[in-house]
């Protein structure tokens, strides 16, 4: 069978007939804001919070949650390229995946006693948590968005694990009749397309990227599914333009193929999602999330800081802590920790030394150590951090509203 499957959606029609709404019992929400943060780029992400309006879902085969599953499930990637990030986030968190066989696709965090690990293709990870097979996932916000679609089953935890950072964005070819298209609305007035001669595009994201071009008032356009090195539609003749995940831009640019401007319809990095339902209802889950996330904060909070230690010699830790805080890239968190470093003079117990531990930017950390000698400190230690823990976790306060608890 072709791997292809080839979708003619005349927008002329669909536009002509009122939006379905929404199946019973499924109320669409906005998912988080992941999609809606502007980009430092000149491809604004225009449609990026049109991603996240509401729009007709289809309804994920919702069954009742198992009540004899006691142990909590957790979906992981069982391939891609977020397979291995997420094993890795998770052991610098602390926790540790045992995956004893890997053909097998369940596993454990020793850590947390009631965890399961089922390794699942991210899509089959959305489904599952609609479903309340899963309990809790890690999968591209991409995914969520499009096999989620909105739909309120899903509760995304944390919506920047920081890594997987990719856009999901429109590409038209270089030349040929692009050759002077350079914007969403200089594509949606080509008068190449017609009810006849719709805009062929092909992508994997057949839901968002339908969505995305009939909110731009795109009126004729025939879709095809494709799965993989979607750059070579177009030079085949098989497509006009291509819906796809884009990061570095080196497959387009290596395919002859450009962004437009407007042109981005979603902006993802891996998320923790979960399953609405069994947050409120199954006995562990809102715990494990809890510790999860707060472990999660914490160590992406820690990422890219330092602890810088130095010695300094002074008169009283207050003179020390004036001549520290004069030093821009010497502030700290709440400013630097200065503690007395006590030595044996004559019998007795004397200081002559101060103790400075500050937290540095590791970007800065270079500037620091010049900016810390420049005032006196010698021996000075660098040591990577692994967790910076907040008075509380925003995130976790945001969930518990969202949940209503
Ligand atoms: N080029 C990229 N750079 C960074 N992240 C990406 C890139 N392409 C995809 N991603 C992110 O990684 C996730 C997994 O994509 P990947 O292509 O590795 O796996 P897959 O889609 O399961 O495999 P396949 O493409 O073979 O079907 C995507 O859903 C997206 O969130
Ligand atoms: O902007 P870039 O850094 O070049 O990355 C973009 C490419 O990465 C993904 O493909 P992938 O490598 O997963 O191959 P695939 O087409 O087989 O899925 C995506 O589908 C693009 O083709
Ligand atoms: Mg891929």
């Amino acid at each position: 069978m072709s791997p292809m499957l080839a979708t003619r959606l005349d927008f002329t029609a669909v536009l002509l007939s009122p939006s379905p709404s929404p199946p019973p019992g499924l109320r669409v929400r906005a998912l988080p804001a992941v999609a809606a943060r502007t980009r430092a780029s000149s491809l604004a992400p225009r449609a990026a919070a049109s991603a996240t309006a509401a729009v007709s879902a289809k309804p994920a085969a919702v069954s009742p949650l198992s009540a004899d599953r006691t142990v909590v499930r957790i979906g992981l990637p069982s391939k891609g390229r977020m397979s291995e990030q997420t094993l890795s986030l998770l052991k610098s968190c602390q926790l540790s995946v045992r995956h004893l066989n890997p053909r097998q696709y369940t596993a454990d965090i020793p850590q947390v006693p009631n965890l399961e690990v089922w390794f699942q293709r991210p899509k089959d990870i959305v489904r599952k948590l609609q479903s309340g097979d899963l309990d809790l996932g890690i999968v591209g916000f991409d995914i969520v968005s499009e096999y989620g679609q909105g739909s309120d089953d899903l509760v995304v935890v944390h919506d920047a694990l920081e890594f997987g950072h990719c856009r999901l964005s429109l590409a038209v070819p270089k030349e040929g009749i692009f050759e002077n298209i350079n914007t969403l609305e200089d594509l949606a007035n080509m008068p190449e397309w017609t009810q006849e001669r719709p805009m062929r595009v092909v992508t994997g994201f057949g839901y968002l990227g339908e969505k995305f071009l009939r909110e731009n008032g795109f009126n004729h356009v025939s879709f095809l599914a494709g799965d993989g090195a979607l750059e070579s539609y177009p030079a085949m003749g098989m497509a006009d333009v291509i819906v796809d995940l884009v990061s570095s831009g080196t497959t387009l640019r290596e395919n002859n193929l450009k962004e437009i401007d407007g042109g981005v319809i979603l902006e993802s990095q891996a998320t923790l999602v979960a399953c609405r339902r069994s947050l409120h209802k199954r006995k562990g889950v809102l715990e494990i999330t809890h510790e999860m996330l707060e472990r999660l904060e914490a160590h992406l909070t820690a990422t890219g800081e330092l602890m810088v230690t130095a010695n300094m010699r002074g008169n009283s830790a207050e003179e020390v802590a004036e001549r520290v805080l004069s030093q821009t890239s010497l502030c700290g968190l709440q400013g630097p920790t200065i503690s007395p470093v006590y030595c044996s003079r004559d019998g007795k117990v004397a200081v002559e030394y101060y103790a400075i531990n500050v937290v540095v930017p590791q970007k800065l950390l270079y500037k620091s150590i010049q900016q810390l000698r420049s005032i006196g400190g010698s021996g000075v230690l660098v040591t990577k951090l692994t967790y910076i823990f907040d008075e509380e976790t925003p995130r976790w306060r945001k969930l518990l509203s969202e949940l209503g608890l």
